[in-house]
């Protein structure tokens, strides 16, 4: 205790800066890794290396603490080795803008685009009619869409139906659904997963590209399979497989619906602070 006191005394002001870049460095690797495989391998290599220092100090054992030291540098190289699609998918989404600086999109009429969408997935699956829609939330994915055909349309079951309907010059690959909640784009092309942990070995390529999507997005995909006519959604890089009608109405008004619970990005504060300014302005005129 003594020494941590006499440690904290000796502290500077360049210490300090020190100390909170570093925690700014950890903080901002755990954000990439969030929610991804990596965690509950690095939470269980972390537990390993904690118990193996302590029995190391405890005991004195000096061959294991030259291989602690020595093997915790391989350690950090291996990291980005092991890790590279999560820290990609991490770094793709900060170069996609940062979650302050994103847009934030308008939930308004989303609950009347889920309808739309279970209604056509519905009926896709039980035509077996392979199916790809990604509901853009905040997440730029103008590359995307620009892949495919652009269309400016209203979410209709009929629409959705009409694109998917095989045979059709659009049914191959992915309708986007814009920020605005209009459909921006049909036939578009996805990045596919990189990752080595499918949920399903066997996983095609559409299911893949829903994955990747979702892993290098904050967009919602919803696939329906042309071989089993399953319904799934994949969000931040999971998979949420065998929906019905209501667990998909379900699962999208939960993770797309108006009620969902929006961030607060940094530029919708701002608008709505000017927002606010701009009315106290004109009342104070009048
Ligand atoms: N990169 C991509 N982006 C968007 N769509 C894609 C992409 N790659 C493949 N697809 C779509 O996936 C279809 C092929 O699906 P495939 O059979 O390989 O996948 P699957 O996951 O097994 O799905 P299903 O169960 O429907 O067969 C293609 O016809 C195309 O429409």
């Amino acid at each position: 205790m003594d020494q941590l006191i006499a440690i904290i005394n000796t502290l500077t002001p360049t210490d300090l800066l020190d100390i909170f870049f570093v925690t700014l460095l950890f903080y901002g690797a755990s954000f990439l890794f969030r929610g991804t495989q990596a965690v509950v391998l690095l939470r269980g290599v972390m537990t390993v290396v904690i118990v193996l220092i302590l029995v190391a100090g405890i005991f004195q054992l000096q061959a294991l603490t030259w291989l602690l030291t020595n093997g915790l540098a391989v350690f950090a190289v291996a990291i980005p080795v092991i890790f590279q699609p999560e820290l990609r998918r991490g770094l793709e989404q900060l170069g996609r803008g940062s979650r302050l600086l994103r847009r934030s999109s308008p939930v308004s009429g989303r609950d009347e685009i889920i309808a739309e969408i279970v209604r056509a997935s519905e009926k896709l699956s039980e035509r077996r009619h392979g199916a790809l829609i990604v509901l853009q939330k905040n997440t730029q994915l103008d590359d995307y869409i620009r892949t495919g055909t652009q269309i400016d349309s209203k979410v209709k079951a009929d629409l959705l139906l009409t694109i998917f309907w095989p045979k059709t010059e659009l049914h191959d690959g992915a309708v986007i659904v814009g920020y605005d909640g209009r459909i921006a784009s049909a036939a578009a092309v996805l990045p596919l997963t990189a990752s080595r942990n499918l949920p399903h070995p066997k996983m095609g390529m559409r299911h893949r590209a829903a994955l990747g999507m979702s892993e290098s997005s904050d967009a919602v995909c919803v696939v329906v399979s042309e071989e089993t006519g399953r319904i799934a959604i994949m969000n931040n890089g999971r998979m949420i497989p065998r929906l019905d009608p209501e667990r998909l109405r379900t699962v999208l008004g939960a993770l797309y619906g108006s009620n969902e619970p929006q961030r607060t990005t940094l530029r919708g504060w701002l608008a709505e602070r000017w927002a606010s300014l701009s009315q106290q302005l004109q009342e104070s005129r009048t």
